[in-house]
């Protein structure tokens, strides 16, 4: 009974069973050389492989070109390129003078060829005024109440008249229809006495304003107005 038993039991399972019962079997791992990979499911060749990636990159355009694939720009190397300008020869550089190829330098000239005009004995330019007649010291002059008209009340003042104030001491001359009494800022002039005696007793408009039309005149010299001018009245 025994025997027929074991023969049944062994004899009934199915053929892929091994007659013969399985005895389970362990495998040991030995642990990753390194701790930063483990976890990590890289292939075990790449992580030994030490040699460093090549360069260009082997499927890079560098390598294409050389076997002029169609439709792959071509990477221009030092012998395509078009070449460095030249230097500059620094030493044969002059501040401020063009160089052959028309370059000019920013740096300011060290000299002019051009010599400076010399002063011209006939005038025309600024004066060194005496101390004390500075601008500043006439605008105190002017606003300072003194009487620089030299008249009590404003007067109608015809050619003939203003004709007589043509004095270093008694110096009248007409701005746009206006008489001053000149004598006062005659040492405060910039351009001079001299240019402005030039318009002592006449009509100074047109000289004024060719010299120096910026100039305000009325506010330079409205404490000086003595009146205004008149036509000649005719002789009855
Ligand atoms: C009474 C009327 C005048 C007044 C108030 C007056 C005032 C002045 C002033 C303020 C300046 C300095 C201008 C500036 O720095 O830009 C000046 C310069 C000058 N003025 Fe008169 N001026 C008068 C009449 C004249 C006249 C009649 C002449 C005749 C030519 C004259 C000739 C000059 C000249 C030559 C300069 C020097 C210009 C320069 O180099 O900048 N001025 N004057």
């Amino acid at each position: 009974m025994t025997s027929y038993l074991r023969s049944w039991l062994y004899s009934g399972t199915s053929s892929a069973e091994s007659p013969t019962p399985t005895v389970p079997t362990f495998q040991t791992f030995s642990p990753p050389a390194s701790d930063e990979e483990e976890g990590e499911e890289t292939e075990t060749e790449q992580q030994d492989d030490d040699s460093p990636p090549a360069f260009p990159s082997l499927n890079s355009a560098q390598r294409v070109k050389s076997s002029k694939l169609p439709g792959i720009p071509s990477i221009l190397n030092d012998s395509v390129l078009m070449p460095p300008p030249p230097v500059p020869s620094l030493s044969m550089r002059r501040p401020g003078v063009p160089d052959a190829r028309g370059n000019s330098s920013l740096l300011v000239p060290t000299t002019t060829t051009k010599p400076p005009p010399k002063p011209t004995k006939k005038g025309g330019g600024k004066v060194a005024l005496s101390p004390g007649h500075s601008p500043l010291d006439w605008a105190a002059l002017k606003s300072s109440g003194a009487d620089l008209r030299g008249v009590d009340s404003l007067m109608r003042i015809p050619p003939s008249v203003l004709k007589k104030h043509n004095k270093r001491d008694d110096a009248w001359s007409a701005f746009n229809g206006k008489v001053y009494n000149m004598t006062a800022y005659l040492p405060f002039h910039p351009g001079g006495e001299r240019e402005l005696m030039r318009v002592a007793g006449r009509d100074g408009t047109q000289l004024f304003a060719s010299t120096h039309a910026w100039v305000n005149v009325d506010f330079m010299l409205d404490s000086c107005l003595v009146g205004f001018l008149v036509p000649e009245p005719s002789s009855p």
